[in-house]
């Protein structure tokens, strides 16, 4: 028998009428692509949820037009209430959208009949917050039920599900029920329950959010290696940003049902254009340090010594990376670092830096007309010592 995880996932069913095995569908109400995407790819055209609530009709989604490509791993922020959950649950049709329509490797899955849509959820699999486990049977059948509801044959089953949780770790703990497992281990039988029909997507609704940050790293650590050694697309809705940062390639923001920035990680964070991501990432920039903050005057001392402060940002962009060196030479004066962050995503740098440079010959602007920062701008004056 094939080792589970070495196997080539199914190819697409894409254009195949449910129930009738790869007969072809029967004509689309609107044209799939002429090219199949590779599998694991989704595609929103024009989504819009509206639900109809007792208090007026919700607009929980408008407009979404976007494709999440395979093989990544693709996350979903955005504040309560922005639409995140409803946008996920439209790709395995646990939503239906009211407008536009989602294709799961070019199928439009608004099409699918009761079979297909058994279909399509076996090839997305998904991991809830809360875990959902079935608290009466044990870790084992946890996992195997899915493949048991399914009518795999027994021996298939017993590779399968001994090969998965080793996958995901949990190699001791066949015979025992979720109540004796920690939350990581709980999120493990999660895990390797949504991977049982060698899902070619998994869908992640905010799965460590229940979790303390050493048992997140530990749940993200695994998903990325699931992600690389499975090639699964993974699509995750998080509130934490520190999530989206560790693990996810593509960061869509979602605010009021639209999308309103998408891109790389590295891109989104190192230059959030709207407002939404910039208050989602507040919470990552810390403010000038109080002491430092009033020491600053506006205008320079009127006497004594002073240092101009000036603050640099870097985007992540075109290579543009701190050097301290450099700036230095451009501002024709040794600069102090103050204070600030720098961090890396995805081999870029990005973040800013708050220095000290008493008698520039150049300003702050000239050091990104140079190339030498993204931005910068003068935040005051110190008085310093001789
Ligand atoms: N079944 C429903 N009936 C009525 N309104 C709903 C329903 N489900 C969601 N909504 C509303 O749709 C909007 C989007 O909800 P959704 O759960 O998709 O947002 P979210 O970004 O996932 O929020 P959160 O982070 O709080 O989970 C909200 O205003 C929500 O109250």
């Amino acid at each position: 028998m094939t080792p589970f995880l070495n196997i080539e996932r199914p190819k697409p069913t894409a254009f195949v009428a449910a129930g009738q095995g790869h007969a072809p569908a029967a004509p689309a109400a609107s044209e799939p692509p002429d090219v199949l995407p590779a599998a694991g790819t989704v595609v929103f055209e024009g989504v819009g949820k509206t639900y109809q609530a007792a208090s007026g009709p919700v607009h929980a989604l408008r407009g979404i037009d976007l494709t999440v490509p395979a093989g990544g791993i693709f996350g979903i922020i955005g504040r309560s209430g922005a639409g995140k959950s409803s946008l996920l649950r439209t790709i395995n049709r646990l939503e239906r959208p009211s407008e536009g329509r989602v294709r799961v490797d070019g199928q439009d899955v608004g099409e699918l009949d009761e079979n297909g849509l058994v279909g399509l959820r076996r090839r997305i699999g998904m991991i809830f917050q809360h875990f959902n486990l079935l608290s009466a049977k044990t870790v084992w059948d946890n996992v195997a039920l899915p493949l048991v509801v399914a009518g795999v044959p027994k021996q298939e089953i017993r590779q399968r599900v001994g090969e998965l949780l080793d996958l995901v770790g949990l190699e001791g703990k066949h015979s025992v029920r979720p109540g004796r497992l920690s939350g990581g281990q709980k999120q493990r039988v999660g895990i390797a329950r949504a991977l049982v029909h060698r899902p070619e997507i998994l869908l992640c609704d905010e799965a460590t959010s229940a979790l303390d940050p050493e048992t997140t790293q530990s749940i993200l650590k695994l998903l990325r290696d699931i992600n690389r050694r499975l090639g699964l697309t993974i699509v995750l809705i998080t509130h934490e940003m520190s999530v989206i940062r560790e693990i996810c390639d593509q960061v869509l923001v979602l605010e009021g049902g639209r999308a309103v920035e998408i891109g790389p990680v590295w891109q989104v964070f190192g230059n959030p254009i709207h407002d939404a991501t910039r208050a989602l990432l507040q919470p990552l920039v810390h403010d000038l340090p109080d002491d430092l903050r009033g020491r600053l005057s506006v205008d320079p001392p009127a006497s004594g010594p002073h240092a101009q402060v000036i603050e640099l940002r870097y985007t992540g962009e075109a290579g543009i990376e701190p050097d301290l060196a450099r700036i230095g030479a451009a501002l024709g004066a040794p600069a102090r670092l103050l204070y600030g962050g720098i961090d890396r995503i995805q081999g870029h740098t990005h973040g800013r830096l708050v220095i000290a440079v008493a008698g520039a010959t150049a300003s702050a602007e000239d050091l990104v007309a140079r190339g030498i920062a993204h931005h910068s701008r003068v935040l005051g004056h110190v008085a310093i010592d001789d």
